[in-house]
């Protein structure tokens, strides 16, 4: 029961990308995040405060909803966002692929950044199951619920640059996809995490840098989070960049030319066009670049910026392994 779900743009800049999943027939919008293994929804269960301008999961309308008595959930992201709630297990459908018994996690509690982002109606975590945040007991992510009924066990990213619409595949790698032969590279799950070594990067038409990267493939974090080594080879090709503390980051004129980003990944070279790593207006004539870095989060983030410009497949099989291909 493969399955094939679109994925768009949240906002013009690509800040998240939302997929419509339907649990027990209601259909939610989903930021499929490969950083995390909670699948949780806004639900009815929240202060109204909360819930305004959002579609919301009611369990008492589902027909399949079973409460999970004394279960609970609390997870915080990388940019201090958050939420908690209660769980339950209800019917999941993403495209074609339908699964019962998933864990549907209900938020009673959403920071702020969740409140605002009216589009996002909650995530579906597709990181390892090892990292869902439920007690007394940890609960399957949907892929991990689907894998046994998909023809192989992988999904596929293929998200676009400021166009509609991405995909993501269930069960299915879809050769029309991308060009050239896949690259695949091992996975290390230790963390519960797309997690593998980078192996160096070429700024523009420079030569390439031969480097051990331990990043992850993070569908749910939108820029490129470097090391320190990257993101000044990377800038210092960039006339007017530079680090602004009050924007949390390194900007440069709107009207500079980006060099490609080239990032290693085995033999491959994954190249990101310039244009992705302008990623917002900042303030005046200044904007926001795509690729930060990484210090003080523990490892790099290859995010959205990075996973638009490739096919990306997610082999969940006993032997997990990250594949590349251009497109
Ligand atoms: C270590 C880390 C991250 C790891 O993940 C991270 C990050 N990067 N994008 C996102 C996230 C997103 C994606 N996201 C990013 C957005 C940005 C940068 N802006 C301006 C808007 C309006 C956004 C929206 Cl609506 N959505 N979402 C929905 C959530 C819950 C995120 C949590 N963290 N996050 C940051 C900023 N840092 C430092």
């Amino acid at each position: 029961n493969d399955g094939s779900v679109t994925a768009s743009p949240e906002d013009a800049y690509d800040s998240e990308y939302l997929c419509p999943v339907s649990i027990d027939g209601q259909t939610l919008a989903l930021d499929f995040d490969t950083g995390s293994a909670d699948l949780w929804v806004f639900s009815t269960s929240l202060p109204s405060s909360e819930q305004k301008g959002h579609t919301l999961f009611d369990p008492s309308k589902s027909t399949n909803w079973k409460a999970l008595s004394g279960y609970k959930w609390n997870i915080t992201y990388g940019d201090g966002s958050g939420a908690s709630g209660t769980v339950g297990t209800d019917v999941v459908t993403v495209g074609g692929t339908s699964v019962s018994g998933q864990a549907v996690e209900i938020a009673t509690k959403v920071s702020s950044a969740f409140v605002s982002d009216t589009a996002n109606d909650g995530l579906l975590g597709l990181a390892f199951s090892s990292i869902n945040t439920v007690t007394p007991k940890a609960q399957h992510t949907f892929f991990d619920t689907a894998k046994s009924s998909l023809s192989s066990p992988v999904f596929t990213a293929d998200l676009k640059h400021r166009q509609l619409p991405g995909t993501y595949d269930f069960g299915t790698i879809d050769s029309s996809k991308y060009t050239g032969t896949i690259t695949y590279i091992d996975v290390d799950t230790a963390n519960g995490f797309w997690e593998f070594t980078g192996s160096g990067y070429a700024v523009g038409s420079g030569s390439f840098v031969s480097s051990s990267i331990d990043a992850i493939a993070d569908t749910g974090t939108t820029l490129i989070y470097v090391p320190d080594a990257v993101v000044t080879a990377y800038y210092k090709q960039v006339s007017g960049a530079s680090y602004d503390s009050s924007q949390g980051g390194y900007t440069f004129p709107c009207s500079a030319t980006l060099p490609n980003l080239t990032l290693g990944i085995g033999s491959y070279h994954a190249v990101v066009p310039g244009q992705y790593i302008n990623y917002s207006p900042a303030s005046g004539s200044k904007c926001f670049g795509g690729v930060q870095s990484d210090s003080g989060i523990g490892f790099s983030i290859y995010g959205d910026v990075f996973l638009k410009s490739q096919f990306v497949i997610f082999d969940g099989s006993s032997t997990p392994r990250l594949g590349f291909a251009a497109k």
